[in-house]
């Protein structure tokens, strides 16, 4: 039967990290749902609107990537779309602990769901959001970190010339 997975993340806003942990969970899963998640306690950068535009665009060269968006339980979510799997990508040794607790919470919440980790690839082991949000509010060069679209969102939102 079909293979669903979803990776789940607030995605603000994508980066090329995130976006190689897709690539491979597109490649061993038949469906994969990217929900971005809407119940944040932080105020995002980017409305759930523009996370999904830019999630959509870097992702239109996967065929079997959907894009949504959910703010509930994010097992009640994966139970919605038939997914057997959560993917969720590891950067560094520090992501493992958080990684944990949040999988012994869904796994007490729902059994029937399995958590997977795929490893980043190695040159994206220090990167995060928050990090790329730093560096473009200070101007610094991003290109190298985020895919091009989110590059001129960046720009978009820091541009205090406007
Ligand atoms: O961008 C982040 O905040 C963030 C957090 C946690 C993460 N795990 N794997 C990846 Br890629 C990743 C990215």
């Amino acid at each position: 039967s079909e293979k669903i997975a979803v990776v789940p993340g607030s995605f603000d806003p994508v980066t090329f990290g995130h976006l190689d942990i897709i690539k491979r969970a597109a490649d061993v899963f038949d469906t994969v749902y990217v929900a971005v998640l809407n119940n944040s306690s932080k105020r995002p950068l980017f409305s759930v609107e523009e996370r999904m535009a830019l999630m959509a665009e870097v992702t239109k060269t996967l065929p079997n990537v959907r894009i949504e968006s959910s703010s509930g339980l994010l097992i009640d979510y994966a139970k919605e779309k038939k997914a057997k799997a959560i993917v969720r990508g590891l950067r560094a040794v520090s992501d493992f602990e958080y990684e944990m607790q949040i999988t012994s919470m869904n796994r007490f919440l729902d059994e029937t769901i399995e958590t997977f980790f795929i490893m980043t690839k190695n040159q994206y082991s220090f990167l995060s959001s928050s990090i790329v949000k730093e560096v473009a509010k200070y101007g610094g060069d991003v290109r190298e970190l985020v895919p091009v679209c989110v590059v001129a969102a960046l720009k978009e939102k820091y541009d205090f010339t406007k």
